[in-house]
């Protein structure tokens, strides 16, 4: 029978905890309200409307000792083979900074910091050119980072070019990046750490033919001869990545070269700071006051001692809104697997549906649910404390709405109308950032890495590799010529649907 880490246990804790609201919760431990808090460096946060009091986060505490989460860090850091089915390293730490002191850490930081002087040069290069718009070609773990961060950060601290971002293979997403550029002011960039992504490919060769030089066609790959085959791009213009870096663990290095495009070297470099200092907080402070310890062991608890089947995360901050996205691929890549690390099954849930939405706008839309559904969704709420626009009154009432439901959920409301009363109880996490900079964005995104990495320890599970996104790729392969009406798809089904488009795509004539 394969161990639960002793995640069964959890379970008689929450029956304990059955039908104690959170208010009464909070009421029985007045140190509780500021007390289930930790503070790393830029990021805050209070846990102390989980469902959960100090006997059952012990318990948690002692799953973490249990499969040796500090000594499992320790070898993240330290370039151990921790991505075991692929027998490599997971080593996005080495990318901004050198804690262990290691010969394959040393090593990785030194390769970090040497190709980051190379995309200093080549941002000085293009500043002096005519180039003003930067396309980023990419899918993934080599899009969902860079995409977030700009979005983020760029119309704050944007430095001198602008970064358009294409993904989807749907030819209506080239159409609309390029509708609206010059190539001849414009540089592309394929970003693929394999390069042998479909989607990647076939973007990058409509950006070739549109941007009619290849001198501004650059490659950010772990793969440099296929990019040079496929696209003639020479050694000069190819910025290296590694296999020792997970896709979506990827944005500290080159693939965040359009990041360091879009806002300047100098505040990628502080991005990769921001991270740095999490990761300080993350290998060197003990269990309990340990951020990424107490966001992962809450995860465990929402998902193996309470069952529930979501995660969802509120950026109450418009520059954050593609965080659930980006979170989406971290989180859910990594840790939805069902067979721990040596084949056996798991005897546990793995990873809950990661989803969610900006606030206030979320609250427009499905919090409907969320109040009065028959479900019950732990909720990350993220706030700012500072603004960057001048809009005072607009801040206080975003802060004031993230508040209010946080509490709300929490509360709940009763009424003699049963239409309108709030079963609350609902559990959540408020995290809150000073204010939105590289630094603190850098220290968030760490924090959550290293969440994912632990949740994946007391699973048992690898968060590093993600064979389940072979087989669609696999089948769309097989599939292809098929649609080109070379030979028929077998799968009776399919056939079906393909003639149906047929008929359609030719009646649409
Ligand atoms: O960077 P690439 O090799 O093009 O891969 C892009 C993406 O595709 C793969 O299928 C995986 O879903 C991702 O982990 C990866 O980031």
């Amino acid at each position: 029978m394969a161990t639960t880490n002793g995640l069964d246990e959890l379970v008689s804790f929450a029956a304990r905890l059955e039908g104690v609201s959170t208010a009464a919760l909070v009421a029985a431990d007045p140190a509780r309200a500021a007390g289930f808090a930790v503070r790393a460096g830029p990021v805050y946060a209070n846990f102390a409307r989980q469902r959960y009091d100090r006997a059952a986060l012990e318990a948690l505490f002692a799953v973490a000792e249990s499969v040796g989460a500090e000594e499992r860090l320790r070898a993240l850091f330290s370039g151990e083979p921790v991505n075991a089915t692929e027998g490599r390293a997971a080593l996005h730490t080495a990318l901004r900074g050198d804690l262990t002191g290691t010969e394959s850490g040393r090593q990785a930081h030194a390769m970090a910091q040497e190709v980051r002087e190379r995309m200093r040069a080549l941002i000085d290069g293009l500043a002096v050119s005519q180039v003003t718009d930067i396309v980023s070609v990419g899918i993934g773990g080599s899009d969902l980072g860079p995409r977030l961060v700009v979005d983020a950060l760029a119309p704050v601290v944007g430095g001198r070019f602008r970064v358009h971002f294409l993904s989807n293979v749907d030819g209506a997403a080239a159409q609309r990046v390029l509708a609206q550029l010059d190539p001849a002011r414009t540089a592309v960039l394929l970003i693929s750490k394999t390069f042998g992504t479909q989607e990647t490919l076939l973007n990058g060769a409509i950006l070739r033919a549109w941007l009619g030089d290849d001198r501004r066609l650059y490659a950010i790959t772990a793969n440099p001869p296929r990019a040079t085959a496929a696209f003639d791009i020479p050694p000069e213009r190819v910025l290296p990545m590694w296999d020792w870096v997970g896709g979506r663990y990827s944005l500290w290095s080159a693939v965040g070269f359009p990041i360091a495009l879009a806002i300047g070297m100098d505040q990628f470099e502080a991005l990769l700071g921001g991270a740095a200092g999490m990761d300080a907080h993350v290998l060197l402070t003990p269990l309990r006051e340990n951020l990424a310890v107490w966001h992962a062991m809450t995860a465990v608890w929402n998902r193996n001692a309470l069952k529930l089947s979501t995660q969802a995360v509120l950026p109450y901050d418009e520059r954050l809104k593609l965080l659930p996205n980006y979170l989406q691929q971290l989180v859910m890549e990594s840790l939805g697997k069902s067979v721990r690390l040596d084949g056996s099954p798991v005897a546990v849930d793995t990873v809950p549906v990661w989803w969610g939405g900006a606030g206030t706008d979320s609250q427009h839309s499905f919090f409907q649910a969320l109040h009065q559904g028959t479900n019950v969704e732990p909720l990350d709420f993220i706030g700012i404390a500072r603004p960057d626009h001048d809009h005072p009154g607009n801040h206080l009432a975003l802060l004031a709405n993230l508040f209010a439901q946080s509490e709300a959920f929490a509360n709940g409301q009763s009424s003699e109308d049963p239409h309108r009363s709030y079963a609350g109880q609902r559990p959540s996490t408020l995290i809150l950032l000073d204010e939105l900079t590289p630094q603190s964005l850098g220290a968030l995104i760490a924090m959550y890495e290293h969440s994912v990495y632990l949740q994946g320890l007391v699973w048992g599970i690898n968060p590093f590799d993600q064979f389940g996104v072979e087989l669609g790729k696999q089948v769309a392969n097989r599939l292809l010529p098929a649609l080109e009406g070379r030979h028929a798809a077998e799968d009776p089904v399919t056939a079906a649907l393909i003639a149906e488009w047929r008929e359609r795509a030719s009646l649409s004539r």
